[in-house]
């Protein structure tokens, strides 16, 4: 049988250097998302990790225990790296690995930068404290932080030529990157209050009795917090039996890649249903072996089919 081995284009050993930092960036930091990305071929794997870490560089700016005009300040030499790539201007030689890696990767696939413009506001939103009356107003804020990392990924995987209805595929990755950003939101519950922090949006905690927040690993007195996370729940399923409508738009192994960042994600809010105050306790994680059962299962597509049935049950 002949078989053909990917050979990456040729990359000069100073962009080559910037991707090995990005991608020991991404296998050290991105403690879910790197079981998916692991499994696309040599030039995507090498784009994801410039993404990952341009996004992993701006969210450690928002939470960390810099003071917000400090915060605002490095966010804005942020945006002004990514103007430069956008412009062109950053050479091989140039100090910065990410700013290298991201360049290489845009001139590469066909990257919507702005995307990552849209993550540098979310950000900001954080900075300056903001917190969201309701669903729609969470909403813009999902669509920023996790949204635009969709349609960016979606520029790095390309669609399939021929695939039905592609033109929505960027609206399928954005509700993709909703479901996984609403799903991060309900694991990170307790971390976020320690921080001051509630994303849930207001009405939702008042339907439930849980307008006085979180503070320790029991929910407030009289509060419906069981009921509040099923809610929740609900809401992300819907989000990534929708999103799911990308996977047979991409390619076998970029689908592999989207079915195990979402397989893991999905299982993280299967152990947080079965166990809404699992998460006030601390985080919710999955063993690195189910993680890993999670992607090969992705590559095989079997994630895939068994979502696509139950949305097709469901409908029925
Ligand atoms: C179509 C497509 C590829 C969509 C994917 C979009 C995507 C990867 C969005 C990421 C949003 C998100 C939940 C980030 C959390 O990062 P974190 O560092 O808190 O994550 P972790 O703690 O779980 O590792």
């Amino acid at each position: 049988m002949i078989r053909t081995v990917e050979s990456p284009p040729h990359v000069s050993a100073p962009v080559l250097a910037a991707y090995s930092y990005c991608e020991t960036v991404t296998g050290q930091q991105a403690r879910n998302f790197a079981y998916g990305i692991r499994l696309l071929p040599t030039s995507k794997r090498r784009a994801m990790s410039a993404l990952y870490a341009f996004s992993r560089r701006v969210d450690d700016i928002g939470d960390g225990a810099l003071a917000d005009d400090v915060k605002t300040a490095r966010l804005e030499d942020t945006r002004a790296m990514l103007t430069r790539v956008r412009e062109g201007s950053v050479d091989e030689d140039d100090t910065d690995p990410v700013a290298v890696a991201l360049a290489h990767a845009a001139e590469t696939f066909p990257i919507p930068l702005g995307g990552l413009d849209e993550l540098i506001d979310g950000v900001l939103m954080d900075v300056r404290g903001e917190s969201y009356e309701t669903w729609d107003d969470l909403k813009v804020y999902c669509r920023c932080v996790a949204g635009a990392i969709g349609r960016l990924s979606l520029g790095v995987f390309g669609t399939e030529p021929g695939a039905r209805a592609g033109e929505r595929a960027p609206e399928y990755a954005d509700t993709l990157g909703l479901a996984l950003q609403l799903t991060n939101i309900l694991r990170d519950v307790r971390e976020d209050a320690e921080g001051g922090r509630i994303y849930l949006p207001a009405d939702d905690l008042a339907k439930f009795g849980c307008s006085a927040g979180f503070k320790g690993p029991k929910p407030p007195e009289g509060a419906d917090f069981a009921g509040l996370v099923h809610f929740e729940v609900r809401r992300a399923r819907a989000l990534f039996a929708e999103g799911y409508r990308l996977l047979p738009m991409l390619d076998r192994r970029s689908g592999a890649c989207v079915a195990a960042m979402a397989g893991i994600y999905r299982r993280l809010l299967d152990r947080i249903e079965r166990d809404p105050e699992a998460v006030l306790r601390g985080r919710v994680s999955l063993p690195g072996r189910e993680k890993a059962y999670v992607a090969v299962r992705g590559l095989s597509g079997l994630d895939a089919r068994h979502v696509t049935r139950q949305a097709v049950r469901r409908r029925a």
